[in-house]
């Protein structure tokens, strides 16, 4: 069959986006690492599933498949090009869109300006939502890479982010330490791996190798996910300007009891379709 779909990107973490409201499709793990292959495929960083919603309080389901064929909780980067494909794609004519995810339901807002904001929910500390291996919730972990101490935090999403304090992202160990963080086993579900650098108390710089791909040029949670962190920390105060390979996110979050928000661009890039 002849599958329809739009590439697109966020700060140029980028998707393939497939509309399974109007096509029918099964994409198994192994097709997704084949179509995600940047030679011989059609290449991304993650597959964004537009499905119909499971419950009527909500007006779709939105699936989130990594390069590696594992289907994960959520993506801040992909949220907003799903607000911006739904909308395109004539699927709704709302500006306002409630999505349900495995990782929990986000508010999507279609701005006059192209930029979408996105309400990403709460962040949650405790070990075993994030899922994390150790004794009690604390901000600050420590765990052993070749006998040197790694420090991080480490908080959820919706998904699994370690986040890491660094001096500058430019030197930042990030092909060295990422892998060996992501798959390290106090992360039984892996992890994504942010390093944070603190440029000011309303700006970070941010460099993310990301659980199922590697590095990317942007990661929307995990700059949810280093936000909250500088914040909860007394480091930072929020809103958070958090500057990417890729470009710039602005991050809210007031406090432990409000959602964080997200705010950037999303960007169609061309149309296409792939015999599957
Ligand atoms: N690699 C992530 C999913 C994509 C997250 C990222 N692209 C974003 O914008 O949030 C994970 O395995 O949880």
């Amino acid at each position: 069959m002849m599958l329809h779909f739009t590439k697109m990107h966020g700060l140029g973490n980028d998707f393939m986006v497939v509309d399974l409201v109007t096509q029918r499709a099964r994409l198994d793990a192994e097709l997704i690492r084949r179509l995600a292959d940047r030679r011989f495929g059609i290449g991304f960083d993650q597959l964004l599933l537009v499905e119909p919603p499971t419950r009527p309080d909500v007006d779709f389901r939105y699936r989130i498949f990594n390069a590696d064929g594992s289907e994960v909780e959520n993506c801040g980067n992909g949220a907003r090009c799903f607000a911006r494909f739904v909308l395109d794609q004539r699927l709704t004519t709302r500006r306002e869109i409630s999505v349900q995810t495995a990782g929990g339901d986000l508010q999507l807002r279609v701005a006059g300006d192209g930029r979408v904001r996105v309400d990403m929910g709460q962040p949650r500390f405790a070990p075993a939502d994030i899922p994390l291996n150790a004794e009690a919730p604390a901000s600050a972990y420590s765990l052993d890479h070749n006998g040197l101490e790694v420090t991080f935090d480490a908080l959820s999403m919706g998904n699994p982010h370690a986040v890491i304090d660094v001096a500058s992202v430019d030197s930042a160990p990030v092909a060295q330490l990422g892998p060996a963080i992501e798959a390290h086993p106090r992360f039984p579900h892996r992890v994504n791996v942010g390093f944070m650098e603190i440029v000011a108390e309303d700006r970070v710089r941010l460099r993310v190798f990301e659980r199922g791909v590697g590095e990317t040029l942007a990661c929307g949670t995990g700059a949810c996910a280093a936000a909250v962190s500088g914040i909860r920390r007394g480091l930072l105060t929020s809103p958070v300007s958090v500057t990417l390979p890729g470009g710039e996110l602005t991050i809210e979050w007031a406090n432990q009891a409000t959602s964080v928000i997200m705010t950037g661009p999303a960007v169609r890039v061309f149309d296409g379709r792939i015999a599957i």
